[in-house]
């Protein structure tokens, strides 16, 4: 099917009756999220080259605090390489990327992760044996201040952090509505609320970026109308910025503020969802394209 004409449900029509009007949406969480104009993260000129492969080519654009920008293209377009560049899992062979206003050649993972940027994954990377819960908490592990002898003697400061925590995981696991499953180990749950809880231990670590690869990728319809809810919720309640790839275009009409396309590596495109659905370039990258 022709992607650029698929119709994904409209998030108008919630299950729980709560309603987001998909003409103005953006202006109205905008408003609710602060300066719109405000560049969090910019990426400048990145290549990144595999042997022969070109997997990004000079691609430049940025990412505003408090909106909700896709990243879309075909298959093999390099939008996964470009997630794994910003949270430093591959290093841009040039370019250069600036976050907070600082800027950077390449970030390790984990000071990208501790500077406040958190990811989800294409495929749902859990701890398959671990509960609900105990997957969430690990989202804290990077602003847990107790060293390991104190957390496991679980003493003064030790038990007091993690009673802070615990509040915090507790909170998203309301605003994620999974009470219900936080004892159970997550293998044993259903792939969609699996994302949701992959969702959840990204929240933990209360990011400045939220990147999300695919979130709804092998979701029914209503998985994927309530994970829609989730993230436009979560940009909104938690004033997260969101960064996702998403291949169901009427998902990315719905979500984002702007969008920018990529094609073989290269940046096509770049706007608000109603300028890049219209411009022939992205047209011409998607027909005929299945997905
Ligand atoms: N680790 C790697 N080693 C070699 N080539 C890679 C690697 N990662 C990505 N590539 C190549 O880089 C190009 C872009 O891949 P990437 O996964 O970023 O695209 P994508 O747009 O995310 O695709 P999809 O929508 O299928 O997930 C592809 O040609 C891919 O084969």
């Amino acid at each position: 099917m022709d992607a650029m004409t698929q119709q994904a449900p409209t998030i108008q029509h919630h299950r729980d009756g709560t309603a987001e009007p998909a003409a103005g949406s953006a202006a109205a969480r905008s408003a609710a999220t602060g300066p719109a104009d405000q560049v969090l993260l910019a990426v400048d000129r990145i290549s990144l080259r595999f042997g022969g492969v070109n997997a990004l080519t000079d691609v430049s654009f940025d990412i505003r605090r408090g909106e909700i920008r896709a990243i879309i293209g075909p298959n093999g377009a390099g939008k996964t390489s470009m997630l794994n560049c910003i949270n430093g899992f591959y290093h841009p062979t040039d370019g250069a990327i600036t976050f907070k206003g600082e800027r950077r050649a390449h970030m390790r993972p984990y000071v990208a992760a501790r500077g406040g940027i958190a990811r989800t994954f294409q495929n749902v990377a859990l701890f398959r044996g671990m509960t609900t819960l105990d997957n969430i908490m690990t989202g804290r592990a990077l602003r847990m201040r107790c060293g390991l002898w104190r957390q496991l003697v679980r003493l003064g400061p030790a038990l007091r952090e993690e009673i802070e925590h615990r509040q915090v995981v507790e909170e998203i696991i309301d605003f994620l509505q999974i009470q219900h499953i936080r004892k159970v180990p997550v293998g044993r749950l259903p792939y969609g609320l699996q994302k949701r809880v992959e969702l959840g231990r990204a929240l933990a670590m209360e990011p400045d970026l939220l990147l999300l690869d695919e979130p709804m990728a092998g979701m029914n319809v209503e998985e994927k109308e309530d994970m829609c809810r989730f993230v436009v919720e979560a940009n909104r309640h938690f004033r997260t910025t969101v960064a996702l790839i998403e291949h169901d275009i009427g998902v990315v009409m719905d979500l984002s503020d702007r969008v920018v396309v990529l094609e073989y590596g290269r940046k096509i495109a770049d706007g608000t969802p109603a300028e890049v659905k219209g411009d022939p370039a992205v047209i011409k990258a998607y027909l005929g394209v299945a997905h």
